[in-house]
């Protein structure tokens, strides 16, 4: 196993759930460097084009890990992204998932100007609990923290649990 002086942090869950917010503000907290993966597949052309039936990339997953590779071993990084099911296990140390309520996620997403259908699809995805899915089928369950992010009220709780997390990590000793 690597040893990472500082963690990786995974943030995960539905476009709209807050995931950058939650980001900038934890690694502002704590020194992480921020990386939004949805970005990097943009500017570096970690993808095979564009889906115009998704209106997105469609992402190169292996391109994406090999890019990462690198930064992931350094550590003290915080990852966010829609998905979490291709990145290697061994490159995390906390996994969260954001979870919002209908309500909430049909408004961000409405003020964002996607598409009905767009946000139709979104709102169901989280209905349906596919990233947490995803996120309990990919890693162990230790290190998987699922968190409400409906308000901000939440949103500070929410980093200050990530953050508390972060500073208790101890470097594997194997
Ligand atoms: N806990 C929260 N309370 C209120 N508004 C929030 C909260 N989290 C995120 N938002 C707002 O919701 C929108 C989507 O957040 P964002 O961080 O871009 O989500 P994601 O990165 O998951 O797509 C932004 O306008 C953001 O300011």
């Amino acid at each position: 196993m690597t040893r990472r002086s500082a963690p990786n942090i995974l943030v995960t869950g539905t476009p709209g759930v807050g995931k950058s917010t939650i980001c900038d503000l934890v690694a502002k907290a704590t020194g992480l460097c921020h990386i939004n993966v949805g970005d990097i597949v943009k500017d570096q052309g970690l993808h095979d084009g564009w889906d115009d039936q998704y209106q997105s990339w469609i992402v190169d997953e292996d391109k994406v890990c090999d890019y990462l590779e690198d930064i992931m071993s350094e550590g003290a990084t915080i990852v966010e992204y829609h998905s979490c099911d291709f990145f290697p296990e061994r490159w995390m140390d906390l996994v969260v998932v954001l979870r919002t309520n209908n309500t909430t996620l049909y408004e961000r997403l409405e003020k964002r100007g996607y598409s009905e259908a767009k946000i139709q699809e979104n709102v169901t995805c989280e209905i349906m609990n596919v990233v947490l899915d995803e996120a309990m089928e990919s890693y162990r369950k230790e290190i998987v923290m699922v968190l409400q992010n409906d308000d901000v009220e939440e949103m500070e709780r929410n980093v200050e649990s990530i953050v508390q997390r972060a500073r208790q990590y101890v470097p594997s000793a194997s």
